[in-house]
């Protein structure tokens, strides 16, 4: 006899958890299937330690300013292995929390690896689990091309597990992860070359973002180096390694290859056959607004979806999903538009929105564009030739904002706000109506001209 769920939920990372918690607030019986660490890829290997080695990269930056404001240091080191014994003590207390926070709610860990049997039935380990309605959340993991010795490398997973600071790596990926890992370990003091397969890194984000960051990583102090289609990977007998791109470029004497060249979902070891699902070539599972995979009773939320591929995005979706399902709120869904995102490079890049090209593809001329790009009175003491650049993307006679996008100190934290105003639908009006704060590199959002 299977044990049976209002709900299971595979997968304890952001999406899982989150549909968990609003099914067992409204009253549901739910267990979660979880084969690695509570919290999933952001807590253990994503967000949560990515944005620690941001810090200390930050802190790293501020001591080289520290003398331009009259500090003068005795000289500092940094140690690798104290951040990171720190850093897994953190996240073993939001994983421990987790688990308690589980117990707490009456929701069931069953510890293993899930497969389907059919649409209503998962096996964990052997053992059989009923639900009548089962959230898919198995996340993603990092892929490497497929070139000769690409186990020579690591990936991101890897970067966490280091236990000392490269001094001279490649990091071959211009995404999100390509350019913070850089921009981390340049900070910190490693000699990073960033290897583009094509000729610009963030290829989805604006111009502004784009341009700006080639240049701000450039001035840095990393070797971006475009065009470069990586071919393989080699280790000589001291165990350094050499990267062969195409058209004979190549690169001696790294200690470390980072992968950062995407995420595939983790479908396959599923088994969703058995139970009916689909995924599409690349193995997403495809869903419509509601989380819906086509197969009654079974949803999927989060990276595994093809959709944005952020925390809060699967967080949000699985708590409207548990909401739907079992909080009597038949059309809660979430609204994938205006979807604000960050990346954590040096200096942060942070957009919501249509790009400028995206604007132009659907509204043509009705686009109006308002841009500044200055120097934040901070780095009047420094000695880095750090820029910060703001684009605001307007349409129509009333100059609704659809777009906002923003590089420089500070904007990680400045952009949360502005999604809230442009998905409420302000215009440049009511950004100029409102009263500027004084002296931020924010109040340029409010008085471009
Ligand atoms: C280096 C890095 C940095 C990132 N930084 C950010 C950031 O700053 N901001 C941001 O918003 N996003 C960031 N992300 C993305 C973010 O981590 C993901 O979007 C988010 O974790 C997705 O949540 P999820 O629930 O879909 O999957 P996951 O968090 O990956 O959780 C899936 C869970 O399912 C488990 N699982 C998979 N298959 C099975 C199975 N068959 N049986 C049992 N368990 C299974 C896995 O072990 C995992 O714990 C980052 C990602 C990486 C890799
Ligand atoms: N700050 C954040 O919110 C944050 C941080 C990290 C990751 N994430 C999420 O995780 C996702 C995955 O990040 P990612 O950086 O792995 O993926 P990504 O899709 O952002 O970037 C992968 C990059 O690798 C390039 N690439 C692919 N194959 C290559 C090859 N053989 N040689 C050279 N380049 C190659 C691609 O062109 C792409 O630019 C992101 O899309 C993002 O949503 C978010």
């Amino acid at each position: 006899m299977a044990d049976h769920y209002d709900l299971i939920a595979i997968g304890a990372g952001s999406g899982g958890l989150s549909v968990a918690e609003r099914a067992a607030a409204h009253g549901a019986r739910v267990a979660i299937v979880e084969e690695g660490a509570l919290g999933g890829t952001c807590v253990n290997v994503g967000c949560v330690p990515k944005k620690v080695m941001w810090y200390a990269a930050g802190v790293a930056e501020t001591l080289h300013d520290a003398a331009g404001y009259g500090f003068t240091l005795d000289g500092w080191r940094f140690d690798w292995a104290t951040l990171k014994a720190a850093r897994e003590k953190l996240i073993e207390g939001i994983t421990g929390f987790y688990g308690n926070w589980m117990a707490d709610n009456h929701i069931d860990h069953l510890q293993g690896h899930a497969r389907f049997v059919d649409a209503k039935t998962v096996d964990v380990g052997g053992t059989h689990y009923t639900a009548d309605h089962i959230a898919v959340c198995p996340g993603g993991e990092p892929m490497v091309p497929d070139v000769p010795g690409a186990e020579l490398g690591i990936t991101s997973d890897g970067f966490f597990e280091l236990e000392s600071l490269p001094h001279n790596v490649a990091v071959v990926g211009g995404g999100y992860i390509g350019v913070e890992l850089a921009g981390v370990l340049n900070a910190l003091g490693c000699h990073v070359r960033l290897i583009l397969r094509k000729d610009r890194l963030l290829p989805t984000f604006d111009s502004l973002i784009r341009e700006g960051l080639m240049e701000a990583m450039a001035d840095a102090g990393i070797t971006v180096v475009p065009q470069a289609p990586v071919q393989g990977l080699a280790q000589d007998d001291e165990g350094r390694l050499r990267l062969d791109c195409a058209d004979g470029m190549c690169f001696h004497g790294l200690d470390k290859v980072i992968w950062a060249t995407g995420r595939r979902p983790r479908t396959a070891e599923l088994e969703p056959e058995k139970a009916g699902l689909k995924p599409d070539p690349a193995g997403f599972l495809r869903t419509d607004d509601y989380q819906e995979t086509g197969v009654p009773g079974i949803y999927a939320v989060g990276d595994v979806t093809g959709r944005p591929p952020l925390t809060p995005v699967a967080i949000a979706a699985g708590r409207r999903l548990g909401d739907r399902l079992f909080g009597n709120q038949p059309d809660r869904h979430l609204d994938y538009q205006n979807i604000p995102t960050v990346v954590f490079s040096h200096p942060p890049a942070g957009t919501v929105g249509l790009t400028e090209g995206q604007a132009r593809e659907i509204h043509g001329d009705a686009v109006r564009i308002y841009q500044t790009r200055f120097t934040a009175l901070y780095h009047s003491f420094t000695d880095r030739n750090e820029k910060t650049a703001m684009k605001l993307v307007c349409v129509g006679n009333n100059e609704r904002i659809v777009g906002c996008h923003m590089m420089g100190m500070g904007v990680d934290e400045m952009l949360q706000g502005f999604a809230v105003a442009i998905r409420m639908g302000a215009t440049k009006r009511d950004f100029d109506d409102t009263v500027a704060l004084h002296p931020t590199s924010a109040e340029e959002l409010v008085t471009l001209r």
